[in-house]
């Protein structure tokens, strides 16, 4: 049964442990859960037996060309209404509000209070495969509030690639501090840093392929132009330009989305964003781990390639080890700050049924001087 892990080099991801086994229907999540080999065995067959038959070529050519059709569709069926606000951003990625209060909200992300607790006795959605990606914030305040619409391609703002970077006028070039979101979905991280990082020199950028994604961006009520710049990019096309030049940025945010490209394709996206980095920069990265219950849920059909997956609504995913998200990054030239593995154990008393979640989270600095 679940017990607290002791690998030296972690820092603990949560406080609440399970030591006695008869406590588990208690809480609705355990931090820091400890797999038994019996169950890492189980979990590796299951995987052997969702990855036996692999999608015809075809079909997988489909979803790649595709992507951002079912990324549209998908925004289009859920709004912001999916991947809540992660105000837990804070206390596991301080760097994205380096001068804030600690006893501002968020601190407390994995201390499970009476409220929540009572609220929250789902195991995380698992809606269409795509379990959301933190039930604990679930319960937290909604801050995403909508205007009218406006269409994203008559932004004369998106027209970032007509600005002329070598004059060094480019949106947030007066920043002092340049935060880049990649595949930023609704907003959901990128409206709480806005909110809690007061810094005036503050600017954050956010990128999604996904036009629909940008639209509820631009159209969110807290969208403010000076502070910030949502453009539609794909990782995924080497041509696409950013609207910053090479080592602008101080931190590059990748949550839950790096797992959504194809394998072949993340080297030269983490490359490339690695570029942006000014010396001393950061990567910060929360994804899908390795035998997460997402993972486990997928049926024989749905696999693509080892462990990268197609969901019902045409979406995808990979299930990261630490040693690969290691590889990708110390490859782009950076180096290790943080990866952590965060194993969960989510309860739910109602059916006391229990799910086990795995996610990684990553701190990669680019070197302050060039290698010699
Ligand atoms: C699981 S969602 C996570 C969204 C957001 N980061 C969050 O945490 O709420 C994955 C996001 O990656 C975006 N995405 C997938 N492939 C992309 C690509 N090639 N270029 C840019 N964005 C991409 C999708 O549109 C989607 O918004």
């Amino acid at each position: 049964m679940a017990a607290p892990r002791e690998a030296p080099e972690r820092r603990p991801f949560g406080r609440r442990f399970l030591t006695d086994p008869a406590r588990l229907f208690q809480h609705n999540a355990w931090d820091n859960v400890e797999w038994s080999e019996e169950q890492e065995a189980s979990a590796r067959s299951k995987v052997q037996e969702n990855s036996s038959q692999l999608l015809p070529q075809d079909k997988q050519e489909e979803y790649e060309v595709n992507a951002k059709r079912y990324w549209d569709d998908f925004y289009k069926i859920h709004e912001n209404g999916f991947f809540k606000d992660r105000h837990w951003l804070f206390t596991e990625f301080p760097e994205l509000a380096p001068n804030r209060n600690p006893s501002q909200n968020g601190d407390s992300v994995h201390e499970f209070g009476n409220k929540e607790e009572s609220n929250n006795e789902g195991l995380g959605s698992c809606e269409n495969g795509h379990c959301s990606l933190e039930t604990r914030a679930e319960n937290q305040l909604n801050l995403i509030k909508i205007t009218p619409k406006i269409c994203t391609k008559d932004l004369a703002a998106q027209k970032y690639s007509e600005l002329n970077q070598s004059d060094g006028d480019y949106p947030g070039s007066s920043a002092s501090y340049r935060v880049l979101e990649v595949g930023c979905g609704a907003g959901n991280t990128v409206f709480p840093i806005l909110q809690t990082n007061n810094d005036p020199g503050l600017f954050v950028y956010c990128c999604d392929f996904s036009t629909t994604a940008v639209d509820l961006v631009q159209n969110n009520a807290e969208y403010d132009s000076s502070r910030c710049f949502a453009f539609v990019h794909d990782l995924c096309n080497d041509q696409s330009p950013f609207p910053m030049p090479d080592e602008s940025l101080d931190v590059v945010i990748l949550i839950f989305v790096l797992s959504a490209i194809l394998p072949e394709k993340m080297q030269c996206i983490v490359n490339r964003l690695s570029r942006l980095l000014k010396p001393g920069g950061m990567i910060l990265l929360r994804d899908y781990g390795r035998y997460d219950l997402a993972q486990l849920r997928f049926k024989k059909g749905q696999c693509l390639s080892d462990n990268f997956y197609v969901r019902g609504d045409g979406t995808r995913v990979y299930f990261f080890t630490q040693d690969e998200l290691d590889d990708l990054f110390t490859t782009a030239g950076l180096e290790k700050i943080q990866n952590l593995v965060d194993r969960r154990l989510q309860v739910n008393r109602g059916k006391q049924m229990t799910m086990y979640r795995v996610w990684i989270q990553c701190k990669y600095r680019k070197p302050a001087a060039p290698p010699l």
